[in-house]
């Protein structure tokens, strides 16, 4: 059977972010694996591509549920200051159990957070991992035994700085 290279091909430009404005929302349900995803997208953007700590802007809030509201909001009160956010990343981590918790939790995050990016016309990175069990949420934050680990969190800073530096440039007609 044939095969491909799964995930997402590194973009050819590179990208500075030097003077990217970084909102990094995270929720405190799953905290160990949320962190370690927090820490590979801060990582991955202040040692790749000059991110400044300082222009990373890390706020926490209860649970998935949570993101979408928070996004927005922090992304209008940066407005309001004059210091917009170029992107955003909402970073949970929801872990089947039971009920349909998960599922509706799941429905309502990735929904609101594509709605509070469209209407707020800022990108926010989708960075929630919707696990069946625990192994698979240690092992998309590179946490765990598993050779196949690798965190995520790298992927969605790169894809948020691609984004805030793109969203720049749409946004002066550079195309
Ligand atoms: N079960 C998980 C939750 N549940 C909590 C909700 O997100 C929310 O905080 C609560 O319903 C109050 O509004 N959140 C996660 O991030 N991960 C889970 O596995
Ligand atoms: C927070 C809840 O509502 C909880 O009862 C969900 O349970 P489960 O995660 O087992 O579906």
């Amino acid at each position: 059977m044939a095969s491909f290279t799964k995930g997402v091909t590194p973009s050819t430009e590179k990208y500075d972010g030097s003077s990217l404005r970084v909102l990094i929302v995270h929720t405190r349900w799953n905290y160990e694996v949320v962190e370690a995803l927090v820490h590979g997208a801060t990582e991955t953007m202040t040692s790749d591509y000059n991110v400044k700590p300082e222009n990373i802007s890390i706020q926490s809030v209860s649970g998935s549920y949570e993101l979408p509201f928070a996004a927005q909001q922090l992304i209008a009160a940066s407005k309001m200051r004059s210091q917009s956010f170029d992107v955003a990343i909402c970073i949970g981590v929801l872990i089947k159990g039971s009920t349909m918790h998960f599922e509706y939790i799941a429905e309502a995050a990735s929904q609101g957070i594509m709605r509070a990016s469209l209407d707020s016309r800022v990108p926010i990175v989708f960075g929630v991992l919707t696990c069946l069990n625990d192994e698979q949420a240690l092992e998309r934050a590179g946490l765990g035994d598993k050779k196949s680990k690798h965190n995520h969190g790298i992927d969605w800073g790169r894809c948020a700085v691609e984004m805030g530096a793109k969203n720049r440039n749409w946004m002066s007609g550079i195309i």
